[in-house]
């Protein structure tokens, strides 16, 4: 099965997903100066309700927070979008060290981790649906960057004792995830896709530009997560990102001048 080890990881994904090496895969690494101020963008409008927060995961991959999506009430609206997105899950990934862990870079700078809050379009019935076509999901990204420690965060990582090993999950409440966003939802947006496999290109990107903080401790906290299954040989989950991807002529817009 895939992974970020040298034997199955993104150098080896093509194998199995050729849609690896497709038109509009993602990361990328983002250059803020070829990207264009685009007039038309609007301002982006999330609008969360922390009790359709579910429950915390560790998928093998990365740990996920999940939510309730059977009404609009956490939802993603305006910014490059249009119609109605509802967030589904967030999740994170990060290095094994504080100079590596994002999957999007700026003009190549990596920042430790990258929070994606997945939404998907409403015109389609269901997640699983929306995630295989071009206009079906939209992932807002954040850079953290390390500074002070992140309150909201904390209450995060205080959930990782019950989901140390691939398959744990126990229930979540009550989060709200509009407290990780940064204050200013300035966004560079592009047309992408899935980062892990099945790497579908299915994804409007939008990544802020201003970081939230994480401290040195907090990103301990991360890597001390397991890629590997109870009863298997520990493996520390780190390292879970994809490197940037060919922009392939795609336009980045920026939100902002
Ligand atoms: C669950 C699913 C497979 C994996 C997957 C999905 C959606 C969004 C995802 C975001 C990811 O992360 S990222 N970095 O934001 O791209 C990573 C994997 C994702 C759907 C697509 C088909 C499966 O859905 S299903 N079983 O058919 O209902
Ligand atoms: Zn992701």
């Amino acid at each position: 099965a895939w992974g970020y080890a040298a034997n199955n990881g993104p150098d080896k994904w093509a194998a199995n997903f050729p849609i690896a090496d497709g038109p509009r895969q993602s990361p990328i690494d983002i250059v803020p100066g070829g990207a264009s101020y685009d007039s038309v963008l609007k301002p982006l409008k999330l609008k969360y309700d922390p009790s359709n927060c579910l429950e915390i995961l560790n998928n093998g991959h990365s740990f996920q927070v999940t939510f309730a999506d059977d009404s609009d009430s956490s939802t993603l609206r305006d910014g490059p979008i249009s119609g109605v997105y509802r967030l589904k899950q967030f999740h994170f990934h990060w290095g094994a060290s504080d100079d590596k862990g994002s999957e999007h870079t700026v003009a190549g700078t990596k920042y430790p981790a990258e929070l994606h809050l997945v939404h998907w379009n409403t015109k389609y019935p269901s997640f699983g649906e929306a995630a295989s076509k071009p206009d079906g999901l939209a992932v807002v990204g954040v850079f953290l960057k390390i500074g002070d420690a992140n309150a909201s965060l904390q209450k995060v990582l205080d959930a990782f004792d019950d989901i140390r090993a691939k398959g744990k999950q126990s229930s979540f409440a009550g989060f709200d995830p509009s407290t990780l966003l940064p204050g200013c939802l300035d966004y560079w947006t592009y047309d992408g896709s899935l980062t892990t496999p099945p790497l579908l290109e299915s994804v409007t990107w939008i990544v802020c530009k201003e970081p939230i903080s994480v401290s040195c401790e907090q990103m301990a906290k991360f890597r001390s997560l397991l890629f590997s299954a109870e009863g298997e040989p520990e493996c520390c989950m780190v390292d879970n990102y994809r490197p940037p991807q060919p922009l392939k002529g795609r336009p980045v817009r920026a939100s902002f001048q």
